[in-house]
């Protein structure tokens, strides 16, 4: 009888690929597949020697090759890519065998997958997985939602091949179906959040303080020893001391700046949209990415007037840099925040019972966003009564509370001198907002009543009420 492997993978791109060899250096046999049998032959010639792999050039033979029931990961290309290979898989499986999608599929999707493979009898597991190339080979983060039966079967190969912090796996079952893409989805939200704030903090180093690229990747190098110390940090420190081989120059100079997204920022936004969670700061940072690309618009605008901009004196520019880490540190506590309400959010809507401390367990290694203050954020939902909002938490409370000039001085210096910094802005007004005991939301309700009788609740009253504004201005219940 031929090798019997405990794991396919099929889509051997750069994540495949890696996730494969992954599976094989953990001493699993893993049957490899690919639409374009190059990419088979070419990893079991490059790769072979790492481990045990049994290549397949058919569906038919990818699937014979996996013992039962099958365990079969997709690697493939997000949305109609994705339906085309469940499509030729699913009819060659049998009751009891499971489909991990471990692509950046968007959580509706992998309901819809989900529901429908279930009623053929067969576990659909959508998963998140982040790490990109490298973390795919050396240890993903893996937020693998579906049943829990599909996690007692998949859970420890998962583990197994998952980054590991404290001798922990960076792998846990978040919910059924839908939950871990979402989870995904809402762990890359936060990367656009926490790549935008650096964005702005890099600007303000550089157009505000006057620093060059490398003196800025140093303090970057400094702030990742400390409570900022994390994965972003510590490349952009990478980057911003790399110089272009062709000019000699910052590497930061000559690349466009226009931010490309391929679309999980923009999804976290709309979901949060219709769960009705504010994420700001988000959704600034999605904003950001695609006012880059507007070419025209900011050709149009290039000319138009802005302030004076004084130089800072260098002991000026030194305290500048501090508040700017501050700032820094504050407006990640509230994208972290609003990124945890959504997962609460979306967890009640769709009856998922998210562990919120698990999910920043599993995020402390492996992912991009990967921080040594998830340790905290886990601390934070890990007790006995968890916080209504991470700012309430008394750590960052406190945190908050000594970045509170810091904070406040950069958005107005930024503002003062012309310098975007539109998600240390909506971080900051989202925390007074939460903080404000009375908002203007009453006015606001107070138009809508005027010109659609809307009608408005009382702070004195229980019930609605309308408003004859065109009338006697008399009150009437509604
Ligand atoms: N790159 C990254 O850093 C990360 C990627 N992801 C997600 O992982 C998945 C894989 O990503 P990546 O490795 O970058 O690869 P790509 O997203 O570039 O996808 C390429 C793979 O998809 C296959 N494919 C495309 N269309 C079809 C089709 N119609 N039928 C069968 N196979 C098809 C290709 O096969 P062929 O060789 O025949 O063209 C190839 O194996 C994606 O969903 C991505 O969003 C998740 C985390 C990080
Ligand atoms: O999933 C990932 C990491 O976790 C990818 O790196 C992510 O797709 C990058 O997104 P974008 O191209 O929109 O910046």
């Amino acid at each position: 009888m031929a090798r019997q492997a405990q794991i396919g993978v099929t889509g051997l791109a750069v994540m495949g690929r890696n996730l494969a060899r992954n599976f094989a250096r953990h001493g699993h046999t893993v049957a490899v597949h690919n639409r374009t049998a190059t990419r088979t032959r070419e990893l079991v010639a490059e790769f072979g020697h790492e481990g045990d792999f049994v290549p397949a050039e058919s569906a038919r033979d990818f699937v014979a090759a996996l013992e039962r029931p099958r365990r079969l990961v997709i690697m493939v290309k997000a949305g109609a890519p994705t339906d085309a290979v469940i499509d030729e898989f699913a009819p060659l499986l049998e009751p009891g065998d499971m489909i991990m999608d471990g692509g950046n599929a968007h959580f509706e999707d992998t309901r819809r997958r989900e529901a429908a493979l279930r009623e053929r009898g067969l576990h659909f597991v959508g998963c998140g997985i982040s790490g990109g190339e490298e973390g795919a080979l050396l240890g993903p983060s893996i937020m693998p939602g579906g049943s829990a039966e599909s996690y007692r079967a998949l859970g420890p190969l998962l583990e197994s091949i998952s980054a590991k912090v404290d001798g922990e796996p960076c792998c846990a079952h978040i919910g059924p179906d839908g939950a871990g893409h979402f989870v995904k989805m809402v762990h890359n939200g936060i990367e656009y959040a926490d790549m935008q704030l650096i964005a702005e903090s890099y600007d303000l180093l550089r157009r505000v303080a006057g620093y060059a690229p490398d003196r800025i990747a140093d303090i970057f190098r400094k702030w990742n020893t400390g409570r900022l110390d994390s994965y972003l940090i510590e490349i952009t420190a990478e980057v911003l001391a790399h110089n272009d081989a062709a000019t000699g120059g910052p590497f930061v100079d000559i690349v466009a700046d226009r931010a490309e997204q391929k679309g999980t920022g923009r999804w976290t936004v709309q979901t949060a949209l219709d769960l009705g969670v504010p994420v700001s700061g988000i959704a600034e940072a999605v904003f950001a990415r695609s006012l880059s690309g507007h070419n025209e618009l900011r050709a149009a605008a290039r000319e138009l007037p802005g302030p004076e901009r004084p130089e800072l004196h260098p002991d000026d520019a030194a305290r500048f840099t501090e508040n700017v880490e501050q700032a820094l540190y504050a407006s990640k506590i509230v994208a972290y925040a609003q990124g945890w309400h959504l997962i609460q959010a979306g967890s009640k809507e769709y009856g998922w019972d998210i562990d919120r401390a698990s999910v920043a367990a599993i995020w402390r290694g492996g992912c991009i966003i990967r921080a040594r203050f998830l340790d905290e954020i886990r601390a934070a939902y890990g007790g006995e009564r968890a916080p209504v909002t991470l700012l309430a938490d008394p750590g960052f409370a406190e945190a908050l509370r000594a970045a509170q000039n810091a904070w406040r001085h950069v958005v107005a210096t930024a503002t003062e001198l012309g310098v975007p910094a539109p998600g240390f802005s909506a971080a900051l007004a989202y925390y007074d907002a939460l903080r404000a005991g009375r908002l203007p939301a009453s006015l606001v309700q107070g138009l809508r009543d005027y010109f659609g009788a809307h009608t408005y609740e009382r702070t004195d009253r229980d019930g609605s009420f309308h408003t004859l504004w065109g009338d006697d201005r008399g009150e009437r219940p509604a």
